[in-house]
């Protein structure tokens, strides 16, 4: 196996790309609970059967609420800056839609950084779901291209899905702790090559293999 790393203070700073850059630790901690907050409305109106005039009254209350928070938008593109358990960093977009820190629509995933790679836990409800009480394939693939780009990007340097295959084992299912992990098998000038397994119970649900191509960089 070949795998070329490079110190992280060769990787690429975003904002050599005109990114703003938001330092995970200065999020604020109102706007980490209102993500939260958010996630469960999410799941809520979902699954709600409350009666009309309920809804109603909830439908303007988040419409204004919408107004109030649009006043003020972060730039598309803004990238948060985070540091791992083991202190290494990694840059992410901060609203994506698998992993961003005040997305939402992103689960709570949290991957460290391990030898070779990534891995997390993460418990999907039912705004995740596919087939009843299963975790929709689309998702299955999402968190596992986040997986094996975030690898890459953690024992490399960051770059591009070019190819992604997924195998689904078994259903993956809902309300239930998800293992997930991803790690760099070999790689090749600007090509990386990573797999990743999802686990439900110690059980591998479903796999991918995985070619990234990492950004260009002055390499010499
Ligand atoms: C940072 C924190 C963690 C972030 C995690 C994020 C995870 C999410 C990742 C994503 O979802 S990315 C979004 C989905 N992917 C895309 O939209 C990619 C769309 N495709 C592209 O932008 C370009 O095709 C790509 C950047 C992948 C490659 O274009 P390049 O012009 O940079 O590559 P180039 O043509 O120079 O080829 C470089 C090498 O890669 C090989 N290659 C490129 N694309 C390939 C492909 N699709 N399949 C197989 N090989 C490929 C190519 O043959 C060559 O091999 P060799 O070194 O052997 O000559």
């Amino acid at each position: 196996m070949t795998v070329n790393t490079q110190p992280v203070a060769e990787r690429p700073d975003p904002r050599a790309y005109g990114l703003p850059v938001v330092e995970q630790d200065q999020i604020p901690d109102e706007l980490r609970s209102l993500v939260d907050g958010v996630r469960n409305l999410v799941d809520a109106v979902s699954n709600t059967e409350a009666d009309s005039a309920t809804l109603a009254e909830a439908d303007a209350a988040v419409r204004a609420l919408n107004d109030r928070l649009n006043a003020a938008r972060r730039e598309v593109g803004t990238m948060v800056r985070r540091t791992m358990g083991d202190g290494t960093d990694e840059f992410g977009t901060i609203t994506n839609v698998v992993a961003g820190t005040t997305n939402p629509a992103a689960p709570p995933l949290d991957l460290e950084h391990v030898e070779g790679g990534v891995q997390g836990t993460v418990t999907l409800n039912t705004t995740y779901q596919g087939p009843p009480g299963l975790v929709h394939g689309g998702w299955i693939a999402a968190l596992l291209d986040q997986a094996v780009g975030s690898a890459s990007a953690v024992e490399t340097s960051p770059g591009m899905t070019a190819k992604l295959e997924v195998n689904y084992r078994q259903p993956t299912p809902l309300f239930t702790p998800l293992e997930i992990s991803a790690r760099v098998r070999s790689t090749e000038r600007r090509k990386v090559y990573v797999t990743g397994q999802i686990r439900a119970h110690g059980q591998v649900t479903a796999e991918a293999e995985a070619l990234m191509i990492r950004i260009p960089m002055d390499e010499g």
